[in-house]
């Protein structure tokens, strides 16, 4: 099993390689954290960001294992937008010439970059940012400035004290006219002694949400007064400027200028199912040590797994750590696939992958987050202890329901795919994803043939309902915006239920990459037939929680969508003698977990009181304060009864 979800024999060494690297490194000790103030949290940050790129480079670590080394560090810094957004953007977006002179320096480390896209006024809406390039043909540069409060660049992850170039977002004006907005590589500080250039403004935005997590990354703020920059520091592989000032722009889709954004969804994915089975993993194990209730003649009492309730919150969220493994590592793939056609100029497979990054993006990060809030609940009272693990976890995660693309931003995205799949429907057959649109008739006439609750035990059963719920809908939708003069306003009319078509759709997506998963690469039969359990948990559990949308659109009947929930509640006690075996295929070493309720060792009790000894305010038993605001008051409480 471990092997499955790490997805070869290969795969899965070269991560369990690393966990142990980072897992018995003293550097990278990490309980500590959530007692250190700001300044120490960040200089710590900086201190492991500094020896990772030490053993990457003295252990000639691969890509992929490095990779694996900052992911089992855990902690946010600059690296991730080094390598997660500048790299890519300069290979997505950079000409021959600007890759040749700009990657070996990122590569090396000897610039460090960073993405400066959103501002103060505009996130989600691209197109609105307000930060200027002006041509400047006498000097042949770009002149960026910061028109207004509103434009000044804001969120940017290392930007506000480590990055000393970022890819800078920008309206490029060429005499007076506007030309949309594209990347600029802009340097921040200087190489020497660090300082910010002249005419930048550059600073922290401040404490974000939760302690230990966030805010070892330098979020920052960035105001541009009047600096300058070479001509060709424009990313000009989508369009170009000339030092006559023409704008010309290549046969390169202007999407393109979007692309890194497709890559780190892409990414985002993949990760999901490592935040959501590592929430899952600490409240399985906990729920086996966790006893409450139900001694009889004096024996231990029940087990909180064995509980039925427990079962219905823990092994659905279980399933779908299973399912965001499998649907990431198929994303990735179609990503590599879309990366090389972009690379030879076939930009056929671009719209598509856009509209899956962006809905499996949302999809899974707001299951994820929520999926990491019911584990922390599903631990009871200890859960909100931060020695659980959780809430630095959910407060570490849940910034990826809103940054790469807000979720409902991106599910409307997804719409529009679907939208135009569906307008495109008499003369263009779907493809891919889209390709049960393509079948709609059977899709709309037939109904679910399921009689009994076994029957749903079976995966074409399965994926009928899931395209005929999703086709219904977006078929349902795109009826609907045909009645509308201005398809735009119909657009926005309609935006409830396009974003649920969408995430309809998005479903399928994730229950057919199950499926498929299970029919083609999975190694040994007994696992095959776990897995299968959990495949069926995962689809059985969306219907079950959809079930309006699978009963509105008239595909089930009220008795099939009850057989369904018949068949998923038999399902959990087939989960519930693998659980643990489950949860420990994920290969989460106790570091990692950071966790004293998730321990491997199930130990957790004295463990948990041993913890709860290591807060400062034990160090003494009478601690600061005591004296001046406590013991005033017991005192004044003497006073008044003697009165
Ligand atoms: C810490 C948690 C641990 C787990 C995560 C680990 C991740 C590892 C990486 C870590 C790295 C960093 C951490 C996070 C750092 C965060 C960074 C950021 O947030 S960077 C900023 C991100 N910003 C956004 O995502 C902005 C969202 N907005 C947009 O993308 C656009 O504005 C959009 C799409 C909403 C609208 O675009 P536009 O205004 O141009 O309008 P249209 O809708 O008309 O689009 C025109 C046309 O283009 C198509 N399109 C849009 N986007 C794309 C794209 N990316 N690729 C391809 N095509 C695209 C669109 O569908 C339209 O098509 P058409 O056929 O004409 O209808
Ligand atoms: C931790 C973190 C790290 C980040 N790192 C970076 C970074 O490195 N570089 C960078 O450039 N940016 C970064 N960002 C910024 C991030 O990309 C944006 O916050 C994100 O794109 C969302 O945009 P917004 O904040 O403008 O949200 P808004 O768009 O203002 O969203 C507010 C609300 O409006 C709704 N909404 C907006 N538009 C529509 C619409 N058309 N239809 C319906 N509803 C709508 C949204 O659904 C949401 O509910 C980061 C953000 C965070 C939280």
């Amino acid at each position: 099993m471990k092997v499955a979800w790490a997805g070869s024999r290969e795969a899965f060494q070269v991560s369990d390689r690393m966990a142990k690297l980072v897992a018995n490194d003293p550097v990278f000790e990490k309980f500590s954290k959530p007692m250190l103030g700001r300044k120490e949290l960040f200089k710590n940050t900086l201190r492991k960001a500094a020896y990772a790129w030490k053993l990457i480079n003295d252990l000639r670590l691969t890509e992929e294992e490095a990779k694996w080394l900052r992911h089992y560090i855990d902690e946010p810094n600059y690296t991730d937008l080094h390598w997660e957004m500048f790299v890519p953007a300069i290979e997505g977006q950079g000409t021959k010439e600007q890759k040749k002179k700009w990657l070996p320096l990122a590569q090396t480390m000897q610039i460090i970059g960073t993405y400066a896209q959103t501002e103060l006024g505009h996130g989600s809406n691209v197109q609105g940012l307000e930060t200027t390039a002006t041509f400047d043909r006498q000097t042949d540069e770009f002149v960026m400035h910061s028109p207004t409060l509103t434009s000044s660049k804001w969120w940017p992850g290392g930007m506000a004290k480590v990055a000393t170039h970022a890819i800078v977002y920008a309206r490029l004006i060429i005499d007076g006219l506007f030309h949309g907005v594209h990347g600029f590589i802009v340097q921040l500080r200087s190489l020497e002694d660090h300082s910010p250039l002249p005419g930048l403004t550059l600073g922290d935005i401040g404490m974000k949400f939760g302690h230990g997590t966030y805010n070892t990354m330098d979020n920052g703020v960035l105001r541009f007064d009047h600096v300058r920059i070479p001509r060709n520091q424009m990313l000009m592989r989508v369009s170009q400027v000339t030092k006559e000032g023409k704008y010309a722009q290549s046969d390169v889709p202007r999407q393109l200028l979007y692309g890194t954004m497709v890559s780190v969804r892409q990414t985002i994915v993949a990760d999901a199912s490592k935040a959501l089975s590592r929430a899952v993993c600490i409240a399985t194990r906990y729920s086996v040590v966790r006893r409450q209730f139900g001694s009889r003649n004096g024996g231990p009492e029940t087990q909180v797994i064995d509980y039925k309730t427990q079962q219905s919150r823990l092994f659905p969220l279980l399933a779908s750590a299973y399912a965001f493994r499998f649907v990431g590592e198929w994303l990735k793939s179609l990503y590599i696939d879309v990366k090389q056609r972009l690379e030879a100029n076939d930009f056929s497979t671009l719209p598509e992958t856009h509209a899956c990054t962006a809905g499996l993006k949302a999809l899974t990060t707001a299951a994820t987050a929520d999926g990491i809030e019911e584990c922390r609940k599903l631990c009871g009272g200890h859960g909100y202890l931060i020695s659980s693990g959780l809430p630095e976890l959910f407060a570490f995660y849940v910034p990826a329901c809103s940054y790469e693309g807000e979720n409902v931003v991106m599910m409307l995205q997804v719409a529009r795919f679907l939208v135009k799949t569906v307008s495109n429907l008499g003369y263009k057959q779907p493809v891919g994803t889209a390709a049960y649109l393509g079948r709609v008739t059977p899709l709309l006439q037939n109904n679910c043939a399921v009689q009994t609750a076994e029957d749903w035990l079976n995966p074409d059963a399965i994926l009928e309902a899931f395209e005929a719920r999703a086709a219904r809908m977006v078929i349902g939708c795109g009826e609907r915006l045909a009645m509308f003069e201005n398809p735009e306003e119909g657009f926005a009319e309609l935006s409830i239920d396009l974003v649920e078509a969408s995430l309809a759709h998005c479903q399928l997506i994730t229950v057919s990459v199950f499926i498929q998963k299970l029919n083609h690469e999975i190694p040994g039969n007994g696992v095959k037939r776990s897995l299968e359990v959990l495949c069926y948990v995962y689809a059985l559990f969306l219907l079950h929680k959809h079930q309006g949308d699978f009963l509105a659109t008239g595909y089930l009947t009220p008795k099939q969508a009850s057989l369904a929930n018949e068949q998923l509640r038999t399902l959990y006690s087939k989960v519930r003698p693998n659980a643990i075996a489950f949860v420990d295929s994920f290969n989460h070493m106790d570091h990692y977990l950071c966790s004293v309720l998730g321990r491997y060792d199930g130990n957790v009790y004295p463990k948990l009181y041993e913890a709860a000894w290591k807060d400062p305010l034990n160090d003494s038993d009478i601690v600061d304060g005591i004296q001046q605001y406590v013991q005033p008051i017991l005192k004044q409480k003497l006073h008044y009864a003697k009165l």
